[in-house]
């Protein structure tokens, strides 16, 4: 049965997102098989929709079981799919019995998709069997033929030519490709991960006319489970993407390195087949867990702003007007480097990153989105004429920091909505930090406070002659005073900020 359209934005290829189905095997580890298809799909910004064959009981150690799904079952996951979602691409992991194979290229003729990805997976990594000798004959006959491009690991290749020889050389796999070819598929990678001969891991293409062979550093790690689902996931994501069967094995081949070197210290499980991290995130959020937390609106108590004309001025460098700050007890610190180059704010945001991160002091870069991705900062603070918080919200994604300068009521209501974490409200007084800014006073201040929805930390020419002023207006959701001059433009950065600290909690004390 075919889809029925109601939605005319389905069929607008505008919004249409390239969609690969897998039809594979469930791996409770979720290193291989519909897991890692998921995974490999998300990682390239493909849709991924899933026909699932058997759940396995599966680890890092090897396979304690498999339970083999019906095939009426699975038929009816294909109907499910195909007759609605109108995959670009199929991709096949474990098929284990010759009646799903069957079913699968029934459908496969009866709902016509652009490209297929066959994975003959027989073998997991550990060397359990998924597939046994009953299904090497459908794959040969009903599926190859079918397929654009077929990856089978040494053993698969020896399997499928049922020749009994193993394959040892980068020849063998050459001359395998090339037999494995005339049973039908448009092209074959042989892949050689486990050919233990080579220094590299070499995966040798036929396309009927020529052999290319793909190579990489062979990576050292214990972390390699479902590299192979990974890679024939990865090739039909670049297919479903527009790529041609060339340029997707040669884009898969340069992820599934990239994943296996940033994966290759990380420790899921105890065996000898760990999982890799397809999002390569993993390792960033473990040092993390030690190191950072949320962001708390009590941060904004004490808040220093640096300048590097101020630091000129004293010859001082950034990190070391940081340190300072610090030691005398700032709370979050904001990098404002109007003057220096990219670079050079680079390298000082990267060193006060560390010294922050030392002191679980909240770091945040003022307007550069750039250099804040770039030095892992905490967050962003942004002024009305800089990134929309919504947009900057999109980039960092949801655990950073972002702070919004507002002046009036209707500022801070916008930046609540735009997905902002906190609001500074200013200048309160006078300043000559910033050119031709409006002074909004105590009366302004208190107004933004009254009708904000978030934090709010004042800002303008405060320090210790007036903080107690403005803290003593005690309005709702004020949680503290931002300082640029009154620390950074003084001899001694250390004793200034403690002097002003003192001052702080006195009047937060008073008030409470
Ligand atoms: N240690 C490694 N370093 C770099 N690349 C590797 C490594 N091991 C495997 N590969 C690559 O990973 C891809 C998958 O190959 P492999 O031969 O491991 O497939 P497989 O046996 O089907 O994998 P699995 O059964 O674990 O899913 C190939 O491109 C191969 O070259
Ligand atoms: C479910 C499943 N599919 C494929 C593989 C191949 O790695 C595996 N280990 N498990
Ligand atoms: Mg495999």
């Amino acid at each position: 049965m075919r889809r029925e359209v109601d939605d005319p934005l389905a069929e607008d290829a505008r919004f249409r997102v390239p969609h690969v189905l897998t039809v594979a095997g469930s791996d409770s580890c979720a290193g291989a098989g519909i897991q890692a298809d998921l995974k490999a799909c998300a990682a390239r910004g493909v849709y991924c929709s899933t026909v699932i064959t058997a759940i396995t009981a599966q680890n890092t150690v090897g396979v304690q079981g498999v339970s083999i799904v019906d095939e009426e079952f699975v038929g009816e996951q294909l109907n499910s799919v195909l007759s609605d979602m109108c995959p670009d691409v199929v991709k096949t992991g474990m098929l284990p019995s010759p009646g799903i194979i069957k079913i699968l290229s029934q459908s496969l003729k009866e709902f016509r998709v652009g490209a297929l990805v066959v994975d003959p997976v027989m073998v997991s990594t550990s060397g359990d069997v998924l597939a046994d000798s009953s299904v090497l004959a459908s794959f040969r006959e009903e599926l190859l033929p079918l397929a654009d491009i077929v990856t089978p690991n040494l053993k698969e290749a020896s399997a499928l030519l049922g020749d009994g020889i193993t394959l040892e050389t980068v020849a063998d796999m050459r001359s395998a490709a090339k037999h494995i070819y005339e049973i039908g598929p448009r092209n074959v990678l042989v892949k050689g991960g486990d050919l233990s001969a080579s220094s590299d891991a070499v995966d040798v293409l036929f396309d009927g006319k020529n052999f290319y062979e793909f190579r990489s550093a062979r990576i050292k790690t214990l972390n390699t489970h479902g590299t192979g689902c990974t890679l024939a996931s990865c090739i039909a994501a670049e297919v479903a993407r527009g790529s041609s069967v060339f340029s997707a094995v040669k884009i898969a081949k340069r992820y599934v390195e990239t994943a296996l070197d940033y994966s290759r210290d990380i420790r899921i499980g105890g065996g000898h087949q760990g999982p890799f991290d397809h999002l390569m995130k993993l390792k960033n959020s473990a040092l993390d867990l030690h190191v950072r937390r949320p962001f708390d609106p009590s941060d904004l108590l004490l808040y220093a702003v640096t300048d590097s004309r101020m630091n000129q001025k004293w010859g001082r460098s950034i990190s070391d007007s940081v340190e300072g700050a610090i030691q005398g007890g700032a709370t979050i610190i904001q990098l404002r480097e109007k003057e220096i180059g990219t670079n050079d704010f680079l390298e000082a945001a990267k060193t006060c990153q560390q010294i922050c991160r030392h002191h679980g002091v909240p770091f945040l870069i003022n307007d550069r989105i750039d250099i804040a991705l770039a030095c892992d900062a905490d967050g962003i603070h942004i002024g009305q004429s800089d990134m929309p918080a919504r947009v900057a919200r999109t980039l960092l994604g949801p655990d950073k920091v972002i702070g919004v300068s507002c002046k009036t009521p209707q500022q801070a209501e916008k930046a609540w909505i735009d997905g902002a974490d906190y609001i500074g409200c200013g200048g309160v007084y006078p300043t000559n930090t910033k050119e031709n800014n409006i002074t909004v006073g105590l009366d302004g201040l208190t107004s933004v406070c009254f009708a904000s929805k978030l934090p709010v930390v004042a800002i303008g020419g405060i320090g210790i002659s007036n903080a107690q002023n403005v803290l003593e207006l005690a309005v709702p959701n004020l949680k503290g005073v931002a300082v640029v001059s009154a620390v950074f433009d003084r001899e001694c950065i250390s004793s200034e900020t403690q002097k002003l600290k003192r001052v702080i909690l006195d009047s937060v004390g008073a008030v409470k």
